[in-house]
């Protein structure tokens, strides 16, 4: 298989980045401004916003501010997490142009994460599905822990297959893997793919790597050969889950951007847009930038 001649980015720092923040309630100002900063980079595709429990994840309470300040660019989806019709029916009224399911490859994650079983978290997502689609909404799935869970060790790949064959045959349009602490290395996300392959056509494929142990570009490309053409990622490598200690963020928007721009790759992203964007929300959350990228070329002053 041949490198793809186009990569859709779909940039997490928002939502992915914001939610483990550990340097106390990133104002909700902030959470808009950066936005509005990211949809001016020619991004297609950004996770805005969590309409999960306060209580589970407070830094996301604000789902329905942040969605009603941002200004909506034109082109550019703004999507959101929805892990129950709760938290459909608070997305669908924040007027998100999407939303997202989240399920895990590993039992124990998914009791974490989102309290429930496997089986259980996809019967919870079946009329999520249906009532978003009777609003013409369309829901992209997740799939967690692809490459290894926190607290099993282990994920076969044919686990990892059967939950995104699942979530395919409910409607997702898009199966997003996700490796969630950052463990997988490129052969083993080349085997991971081949499993998911077998069920879901490679169009409808997202990968969503975090860099814990500095293997996420690696495992991007090893993926990219494979012909994979959508790529999560976040701004200033900003993020982790808050229910799997330890895991750094998703692989830095601008270090994929520097990989996809040398693989003659087109994404319709400004890579200096980015890392402004990128030095500015570091700056805001007081927090080293986590882009290699960013931090060899450094910001450029836009006025
Ligand atoms: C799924 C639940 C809600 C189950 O949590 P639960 O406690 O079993 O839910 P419940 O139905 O029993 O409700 C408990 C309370 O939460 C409220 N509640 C219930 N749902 C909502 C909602 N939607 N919005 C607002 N409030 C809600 C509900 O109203 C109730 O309030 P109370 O009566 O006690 O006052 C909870 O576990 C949860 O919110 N989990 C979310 C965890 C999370 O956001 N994790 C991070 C995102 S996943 C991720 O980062 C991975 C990913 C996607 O990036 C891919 C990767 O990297 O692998």
């Amino acid at each position: 298989m041949s490198l793809p001649p186009q990569v859709r980015i779909v940039e997490m720092g928002p939502r992915d980045g914001l939610q483990n923040a550990t340097s106390g309630f990133v104002p909700t100002e902030v959470k808009i401004t950066l936005i509005d900063r990211l949809s001016a980079t020619g991004l297609t595709h950004i996770e805005a916003a969590s309409f999960v429990s306060p209580k589970w994840v407070p830094q996301m309470r604000d789902g329905a501010a942040v969605m009603a300040g941002i200004q909506r660019a034109k082109g550019v989806t703004y999507a959101a997490l929805t892990p129950n019709l709760q938290g459909l029916t608070a997305a669908l009224a924040a007027n998100v142009g999407e939303v997202a399911v989240f399920g895990a490859a590993s039992e124990a994650f998914s009791q974490k994460n989102i309290n429930c079983s496997i089986a259980e978290s996809l019967a919870r997502f079946e009329p999520v599905i249906e009532a978003a689609h009777a609003q013409g909404v369309r829901v992209r799935g997740y799939v967690s822990t692809v490459m290894g869970c926190p607290y099993q060790g282990d994920v076969s790949p044919a686990q990892v297959a059967q939950v995104a064959r699942q979530l395919l045959a409910m409607g997702c349009y898009e199966i997003s893997l996700g490796d969630t602490i950052g463990v997988g290395t490129p052969l083993q996300a080349k085997r991971m793919l081949e499993a998911v392959r077998q069920y879901v056509p490679l169009e409808q494929i997202a990968v969503h790597f975090h860099d814990t142990y500095g293997q996420a570009i690696a495992n991007l490309y090893a993926v990219l050969e494979e012909g994979v053409a959508i790529i999560d990622s976040s701004v200033a490598g900003l993020g982790g889950c808050p229910y799997a200690a330890g895991a750094s963020g998703n692989v830095a928007t601008e270090d994929v951007l520097y990989l996809l721009q040398g693989l003659d790759i087109a994404t319709g992203v400004d890579l200096q847009a980015m890392i402004n964007t990128g030095f500015w929300i570091s700056q805001q959350m007081q927090r080293q930038n986590g882009s290699k990228v960013a931090l060899a070329k450094g910001i450029k002053h836009e006025n």
